[in-house]
């Protein structure tokens, strides 16, 4: 498996529902002297951040973004760094304040909180796991874990137990009374994300958290959050700068340049229907046939092909396809509840990979 392919079948993931935990619109925040003047201005707004900056000595860290995080999905942001990224996140609960816009959380003003509320949102419904986890070093790692719930006031007993469950869910069972020294970098990762765990929170922001891990222990831990998120479902909000760690772990991906998102859409709407020149470019070297579908690949099909030939779901990858198609000689059959929506040949394939097909509509 190469780095690109998703470890699940989308098919079997959870359908996110459309209520959604986070909704944003409008988001700027910006650094710098009297920063709250420039989304006011439109003349400010128009400028480069090169110029922003001469100007007015200001950066826009994040410009304008609205978008929705549904329940259950893994949104993912992505984009160079300096792009916005761990800006954008960590205005979601404040720590850092946006200057305009708005953000609710469940439909609750996330801006109009006052400080206990923060402190609720921060430690009960939005748990942040960071890149260099913030674990104590004197502590054991079932301590390190059950900090959090003991920040929360439950009592020792109930924190032990609840710590030690999530700390077998995380792969770590034996290594309770160790300390964050006696432990690798991917495993001082899972003492993080077991201690963000701990606290059952509604929704788990993730900035950059696998990124100083060597590339092996790096995919490890993304198998890891992949597999947490299908036993669990839990909603998931992930920070990379590593487009095939975005495409393997995002529902959707929101990609930032400059503040803004430029585009937001699934894998296969990102690669598949880039946005512009800077995404189309940015995705350039991604194995096309791994992230693209049939469902976006087919073709109609004639009346003679829909009753015969190998049958795919719609969610197959066109690399799936090749296979069926290369193994049986004929065009395969794209089929859903006994129907056939289509058929993907041999021709249809190719120009997928080649990019010379334009995935869409149904020919
Ligand atoms: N406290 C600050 N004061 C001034 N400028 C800041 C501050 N924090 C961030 N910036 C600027 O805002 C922009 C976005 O930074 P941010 O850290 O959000 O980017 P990022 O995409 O997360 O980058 P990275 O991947 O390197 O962490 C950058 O130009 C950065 O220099």
């Amino acid at each position: 498996m190469t780095t690109t392919q998703r470890s699940t079948a989308p098919e079997t993931r959870k359908p996110p529902t459309e209520t959604p935990v986070f909704s944003v619109e409008n988001l700027w925040k910006v650094f710098g002297p009297k920063a709250h003047r420039v989304p006011a201005d439109a003349e400010l707004t128009a400028l480069t951040p090169a110029e922003l900056r001469t100007r007015t000595g200001c950066t826009a860290a994040v410009r304008d973004v609205s978008f929705d995080v549904r329940k259950g999905e893994v949104f993912v942001v992505m984009g160079l760094s300096g792009s916005g990224k761990s800006t954008l996140v960590r205005c979601l609960t404040r720590l850092i304040e946006p200057t305009s816009g708005t953000i609710a959380i469940d439909g609750e003003d996330v801006r109009a909180m006052d400080k206990s509320r923060l402190r609720e949102l921060r430690r009960h419904r939005a748990a942040m796991v960071f890149q260099h986890f913030g674990l104590l070093p004197h502590r054991t790692v079932l301590d390190n874990v059950a900090y959090g719930l003991e920040i929360q006031g439950v009592g020792k007993a109930e924190r032990r137990k609840r710590a030690a469950e999530v700390v077998a869910k995380v792969g770590l069972e034996g290594m309770e009374h160790r300390r964050p020294g006696q432990l690798s970098g991917g495993q001082r990762q899972r003492v993080g994300l077991a201690r963000a765990l701990a606290v059952d929170p509604e929704v788990l922001l993730f900035d950059e958290p696998f990124s100083a891990l060597d590339p092996l222990i790096r995919r490890d831990m993304q198998e890891e959050v992949v597999r947490l998120h299908r036993e669990e479902g839990r909603t998931m909000v992930f920070i990379t700068h590593d487009l095939s760690e975005a495409l393997k772990l995002g529902d959707r991906i929101a990609l930032m340049r400059d503040g803004r998102v430029v585009q937001l859409g699934t894998p296969e709407e990102i690669v598949g229907s880039p946005a512009d020149d800077y995404v189309r470019e940015f995705v350039r070297d991604v194995p096309r046939e791994q992230v693209l579908t049939v469902r976006t690949a087919m073709r109609a099909a004639s009346a003679d092909e829909a009753d015969k030939g190998p049958a795919l779901a719609p969610d197959a990858t066109v690399s799936e396809a090749i296979e069926a198609v290369a193994r049986s000689g004929a065009p395969a059959r794209v089929m859903q509840d006994g129907r056939c929506l289509g058929v993907v040949d041999h021709e249809r394939l190719l120009g997928v990979v080649a990019g010379t097909e334009q995935p869409g509509e149904v020919a």
